[in-house]
């Protein structure tokens, strides 16, 4: 049985661990700074067994997660890039930033082409090995930042393993690229949830009613608030360019609806709200756990001028429609990875089929292994 070593136990650790031990069909160990966690997630049953030093958690370990802090996660990756690890060991993260990490493993030569990021797109504003749960992820994306120059079949080989554990939507993602989105759609609302409540809490020190009416919107605005302080810390420090430029953005969008209300423009204080009602409306209900499904594969392009040419012609000659294609990873010796988007899951089927049977090293990161757990 394969083994995988989860360092750091808490609530995004213990979630993996727990749908590897459930459904990944790997044995499991955990490591963490604290040794009451540590004993909470063995007693728990999170993981098969807890190791007090990284090194023995380490050791014959076929995948290796960092799931701690980003702050603590650095200097990790370089204790573990100094150990003699299994060779072919996989090493992936969780970290909410994926740019620094990944700069950081490209300058380890010894972990840097089997380091590929990662960052499940869900959580919680609690924290710990006891908020933990197998199947947080499901229905979620999770992005991988696979590593310049690293090969294709060590991100099939993890993606098969996390689609089986966690039941979430792989997604391969350039790292400034998912910095910046995650900046917007995440990490900008933590702080704009924390700069609103430590504003209010500021009036509420002279007038406690302000805290004491409290209602809906304040509430729903304002959950992610209650994040932890040190895991978010890491995040802006690990972000900081996106984020300036997107607080900016914020900055200058907050200036205009200040300007209309001191211009006491109704017209336009409107309007602010009609466009953003309909956007809101525009998202799509997560309740049910659905997420837009992805119509994408990955192909490894040889180095021979005009194969990229040839890989849409053979699709058009087979009358496949490409809704999206593009280079994601161009390696030093030439050749690169194809990304392929479809409109549905016909033509993305087919797609796949007629690829494989021309030759073509196709890769679909949420392809259901036949027979596998997550057949059920
Ligand atoms: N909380 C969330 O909703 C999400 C968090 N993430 C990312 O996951 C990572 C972990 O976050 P959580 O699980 O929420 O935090 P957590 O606080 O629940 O767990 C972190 C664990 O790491 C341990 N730890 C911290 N520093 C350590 C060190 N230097 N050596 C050994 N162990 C150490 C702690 O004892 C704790 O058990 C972070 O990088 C975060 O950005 C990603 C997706 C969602
Ligand atoms: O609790 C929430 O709504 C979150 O925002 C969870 C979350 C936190 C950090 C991430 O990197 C991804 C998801």
């Amino acid at each position: 049985m394969e083994k995988a070593a989860v360092l750091g136990v808490g609530l995004i650790g213990g979630s993996l661990a727990l749908g590897l031990k459930e459904r990944g069909n790997v044995e499991v160990c955990g490591y963490d700074g604290s040794s009451q966690t540590l004993r909470l997630a063995e007693s728990s049953g999170v993981i098969h067994y807890g190791c007090h030093k990284v090194a023995d958690a380490v050791k014959d370990a076929d995948y290796i997660f960092l799931a701690l802090p980003v702050g603590a996660t650095l200097p990790l990756l370089e204790e573990l890039a100094a150990m003699d690890l299994k060779p072919g060991c996989i090493l992936s993260d969780v970290g909410s930033t994926k740019g620094r990490v990944m700069e950081l493993a490209a300058s380890l030569p010894r972990i840097s082409r089997n380091f590929i990021g990662g960052h499940p797109m869900a959580g919680s504003h609690q924290s710990g090995v006891k908020a933990a749960r197998s199947l947080l992820f499901e229905n979620a994306y999770y992005v991988l930042t696979p590593p310049q120059n690293g090969s294709m079949s060590q991100v099939q080989r993890l993606s098969r393993l996390l689609s089986k554990a966690t039941r979430a939507k792989l997604v391969i993602m350039d790292p400034d690229h998912h910095d910046r989105v995650v900046g917007a759609i995440s990490h900008l609302p933590h702080i704009l949830a924390a700069a609103l409540v430590n504003q209010v809490e500021g009036y509420n020190r002279s007038n406690e009613w302000f805290l004491r009416l409290a209602a809906g919107g304040f509430r729903d605005l304002t959950r992610i608030a209650a994040s932890d302080p040190v895991m978010w810390r890491d995040v802006l420090m690990s972000n900081r360019e996106a984020l300036l430029e997107l607080m900016g953005d914020w900055i200058r969008e907050m200036d205009l609806i200040h300007q209309a209300l001191k211009a006491g423009d109704s017209r336009k204080i409107e309007s602010f709200f009609c466009k953003a009602k309909a956007s809101r409306e525009k998202l799509p209900d997560r309740k049910q756990g659905v997420i837009a499904p992805v119509f994408e594969c990955y192909v490894d392009v040889p180095d021979h001028p005009g194969e990229i040419g040839k890989v849409a012609s053979l699709l058009g000659e087979w009358n496949i429609s490409i809704s999206n294609i593009g280079v994601i990873e161009s390696r030093e010796d030439g050749a690169g990875v194809l990304r392929l988007v479809f409109q549905g899951e016909k033509d993305h089927q087919k797609a796949k089929r007629v690829l494989r049977s021309n030759g073509l090293t196709v890769i679909d990161l949420n392809e259901q292994e036949k027979g596998g757990e997550n057949t059920k």
